[in-house]
């Protein structure tokens, strides 16, 4: 049975979490994706003029699948499309031999500017893979059944290397219980169902049910009800949702308050330094808020602000997904 572990190497301000794989002959630094189900890359088929700065796929080393195709959008509306080729690829010594590999033939502005990204490998429900005529899996899927537990862990750190793990649950990455929630994959992505919330010293997690939510390794920050939003700013000095930055902002000489929400019968902590996301300019005076409303959509995004705090396990072992989340 096959396990292994990979490092999860953040970007400037954990903006994302790049994770070295071998895809036939070429090494790539990929972001690990549970907000998605596509294994895209730049490739050897990619525009020159667009793949500047990125290691590219060789896709002479892969066999093309006659006619399949590929085309993703993002929520933010990046997006790419191209062509498919089975390839072996290998995460942290986990082997795929025959992985749908999607080579880019066009790629939008925030892919091509991000060159410390060579593509995404997606790590939701292989229902939403993108590929046509014949959906293809995910590299979870392609090597689920080979893994000693059909699981993978992500340990995401703030400011420095974590890891992704497939296999098995390092208990040495986590302190106290894992506490599992069951998930609901009816959208192909790993929805849970936050329950209540608080902020500060009040760590009851009482008060409105958050409701609908995703684990989404894809996306940088925490996405809540904007009544959410609002209540937690409520108690920083000089917060404001100013739309001409993309949302809350405040004063970077805030000590921000903890953010603590329950989720089965466990309450999670995001500490309030990591809601402190980055300085909006250069002269550092006003700080983007890591926690933000969502835009009216009622699905809450849990991004790697809230998944950096946590230890989080996305377990196919039962009849029904389950995820796993414990402090780390
Ligand atoms: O698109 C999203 C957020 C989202 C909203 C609603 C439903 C599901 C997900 N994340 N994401 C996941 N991978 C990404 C890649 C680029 C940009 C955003 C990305």
């Amino acid at each position: 049975a096959q396990e292994g572990s990979v490092a999860a190497n953040p970007q400037a301000e954990d903006e994302a979490y790049v994770c070295p794989v071998t895809a036939g002959s070429s090494q790539l630094n990929l972001d690990f994706d549970t907000g998605s189900a596509d294994l895209w890359v730049f490739a050897t088929d990619t525009p020159s003029s667009e793949s500047q700065g990125h290691n590219l796929y060789d896709t002479s080393s892969g066999q093309q699948i006659d006619g399949a195709t590929w085309d993703i959008t993002y929520q933010d509306q990046s997006g790419s499309k191209g062509v498919v080729f089975s390839d072996t690829v290998v995460v942290g010594g986990v082997t795929a031999t025959s992985q749908a590999v999607e080579a880019a033939t066009s790629v939008s502005t925030q892919f091509v500017q991000n060159t410390g990204s060579d593509g995404l490998l997606g790590l939701a429900f292989s229902s939403i893979n993108t590929v046509q005529p014949q959906q293809q899996t995910t590299f979870f899927d392609t090597v689920a059944d080979s893994l000693a537990a059909k699981l993978f862990t992500a340990d995401l750190k703030k400011g420095e290397a974590g890891s992704y793990d497939f296999g098995y649950i390092d208990d040495s990455k986590h302190t106290g219980d894992i506490t599992y929630v069951d998930v609901d994959n009816s959208q192909g992505f790993w929805g849970f169902t936050a329950g209540g919330y608080s902020v500060g010293d009040d760590t009851s997690a009482g008060g409105d049910s958050i409701g609908s939510a995703i684990a989404d390794t894809g996306t940088t920050l925490l996405y809540v009800p904007s009544s959410v939003a609002s209540a937690y700013y409520q108690n920083v000095d000089g917060a404001e949702n100013d739309s001409s930055q993309g949302g809350y902002v405040f004063p970077c000489s805030n000590t921000l308050p903890d953010f603590h929400v329950a989720i089965g019968s466990g309450v999670f902590t995001v500490p309030g330094s990591y809601i402190n996301y980055a300085p909006t300019d250069s002269s550092g005076s006003t700080c983007f808020g890591g926690l933000q409303g969502g835009d009216g959509q009622s699905l809450s995004i849990f991004g790697d602000i809230f998944l950096k705090a946590h230890f989080v396990v996305f377990d196919q072992t039962q009849d029904s997904p389950r995820l796993g989340f414990a402090p780390q």
